[in-house]
């Protein structure tokens, strides 16, 4: 399909999708794959925040980090990777897997699939309608038959510090697309982010000081994962103050001159960089809320199937990070799997089964939401962890389990340190959840997520053989814990 020209008359599709990250892409695939006529709208690229601000560039700076702490595991190898990583080297790859900031594979995608794409800030102009607002100042007025879909996602939070705006702080994006280290990088947060990106930025030259409010990393994982985290950055080199908050701040001169850090303690720091890593803010203020009697700049409450809850008669969706569920990619695009196939069955006035792991029911979004953190080691978790358990009034058997003791760790690489814990139903005798932390275990975490989403009684997964020597046989000594 050829982008729209702009035009004052409205034009009618049976779906409209207002934003084409990963996530609007995906539902417009799948409305479209259902034979809706639909379009996407985009003000920046195609592909969103993760292709180019997020997930792909800020991978492309951990992958070089963490091969290399790998590799000086292994004997044979450590003196090879001893030496610093090429910095130059490590951003030309972060560019290339940024695709130099083009999106043009992704209109071709886009093309290949037949959905058309009006390029502009996109905004609901009452029921059905969007108006799109292109860079040469047109207007291209767009409705639809049966459901509009926004997939804005969202951008950095940036929380009430004086002196916050006069810095010119890093958000994620220039954490992620900056083409030198700073010598000084001070990170506000103890999230994903903010451990990723101080994993990635010490590695590359900078001195990276954590200022954390909590008294720990990672606080909606089990906390042995927060402190091993915390364990490998301060052996990278990284200074992390916890409890710690920011009371003021200033910039020296107008442009590169030194951030000064006042705390709320009194104490006084200086960096060259500030990272708000603080969270993130749904993109609903300016996308005509108010003309749908919702408030601009809120989260947009769905059901299950992704209509949003407020608003009557079922035509507006929300889907991906703007809905709050679980601000991930893939869960995003599972959730525009659903959307997709949800919008599909009503306009063709087919049965919906909502019910939960139907095929309209984002089910997984409550029950099993993968996520692998990529530092020094890895921290990847499914389902509940203890915390969340005891909120939520469930009883669980936690199983724990050091996999340094496994023959697999030891191959893996010398002075292997991780830890596993299964959180088990024990009426049901199913694995509810599951956190590894350890270098290699992100790719062991869809056996988690299988086992969890499944509900594979343990009785049988008694019978799914871990190949040795693999890490994976953690499985077979957690297995072989709970039965004591
Ligand atoms: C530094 C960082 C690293 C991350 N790493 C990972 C990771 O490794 N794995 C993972 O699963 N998740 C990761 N995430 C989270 C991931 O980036 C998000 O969950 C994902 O991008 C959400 O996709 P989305 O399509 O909902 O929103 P987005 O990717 O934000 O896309 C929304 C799109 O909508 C467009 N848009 C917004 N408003 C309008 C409008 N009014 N009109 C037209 N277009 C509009 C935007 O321009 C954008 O293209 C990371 C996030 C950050 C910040
Ligand atoms: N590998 C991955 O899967 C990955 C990587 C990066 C980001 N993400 C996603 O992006 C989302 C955003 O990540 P994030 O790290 O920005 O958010 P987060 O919610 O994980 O962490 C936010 C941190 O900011 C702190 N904070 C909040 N307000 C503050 C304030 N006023 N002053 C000081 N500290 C404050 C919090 O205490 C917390 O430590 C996450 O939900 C995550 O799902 C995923």
């Amino acid at each position: 399909m050829q982008e729209a020209a702009t035009s004052e008359a409205t034009r009618e599709y049976d779906v409209i999708v207002v934003g084409a990250g990963p996530v609007g892409e995906n539902v417009a695939e799948r409305t479209r794959a259902a034979g809706l006529r639909t379009v996407i709208v985009e003000r920046e690229l195609l592909g969103g925040e993760c292709s180019f601000w997020a997930c792909e560039p800020s991978k492309a700076l951990l992958r070089p980090v963490v091969a290399r702490a790998d590799a000086l595991r292994i004997p044979g190898l450590r003196a090879a990777a001893a030496g610093p990583l090429d910095v130059d080297a490590v951003l030309a790859h972060r560019d290339r897997m940024s695709s130099h900031w083009k999106d043009d594979s992704q209109v071709d995608w886009l093309d290949s699939v037949s959905v058309d794409l009006v390029r502009g800030h996109g905004r609901l102009d009452g029921p059905r309608r969007v108006a799109v607002r292109t860079a040469q100042g047109d207007t291209v007025h767009l409705t639809a038959r049966h459901a509009v879909v926004l997939s804005t996602g969202t951008s950095a939070a940036t929380p009430p510090i004086p002196g916050l705006d006069s810095v010119r702080p890093w958000t994620s994006r220039e954490a992620t697309t900056s083409d030198r280290a700073p010598g000084r990088l001070a990170v506000i947060g103890g999230g994903v982010v903010a451990v990723e990106m101080a994993t990635a930025w010490q590695a590359l030259g900078s001195q990276v000081t954590m200022l954390v409010l909590e008294d720990g990393l990672l606080q909606r994982m089990e906390p042995f994962a927060g402190e091993m985290v915390a364990d490998g950055l301060r052996e990278a080199g990284v200074d992390i103050r916890f409890a710690t908050s920011v009371k003021h701040l200033t910039r020296e001169g107008d442009t590169d001159g030194a951030v000064h850090i006042t705390l709320a303690n009194g104490e006084e720091l200086e960096a060259d960089e500030i990272l708000l890593a603080t969270g993130r803010a749904p993109r609903t203020s300016d996308v005509g809320l108010e003309t749908v009697g919702l408030t601009p700049g809120d989260w947009l409450g769905v059901d299950d199937t992704f209509r949003v809850t407020a608003v009557p008669d079922g035509w507006l969706y929300a889907v991906g990070d703007v809905n709050r569920r679980a601000l991930l990619t893939h869960q995003g695009k599972y959730q525009a799997r659903i959307a997709g196939a949800v919008i599909g069955a009503r306009a063709a006035g087919e049965p919906v089964d909502d019910s939960p792991w139907g095929a309209h029911a984002a089910t997984a979004d409550t029950a099993a939401v993968p996520q692998v953190v990529f530092t020094v080691p890895e921290a990847a978790a499914v389902g509940l962890t203890v915390q969340e358990a005891e909120r939520t009034g469930r009883r669980v058997d936690v199983v724990d389990y050091d996999l340094a003791r496994l023959a697999g760790a030891h191959q893996y690489g010398e002075g292997y340190r991780g830890r596993a814990r299964m959180l088990v139903d024990p009426e049901r005798g199913t694995v509810v959840g599951v956190t590894f932390v350890g270098p290699g275990v992100g790719e062991l975490l869809h056996s988690a997520t299988i086992a969890v989403a499944g509900e594979v009684p343990l009785e049988r997964l008694w019978h799914a053989v871990p190949a040795f020597p693999t890490i994976s046989e953690v499985w077979l000594r957690l297995l072989e814990t709970h039965r004591g």
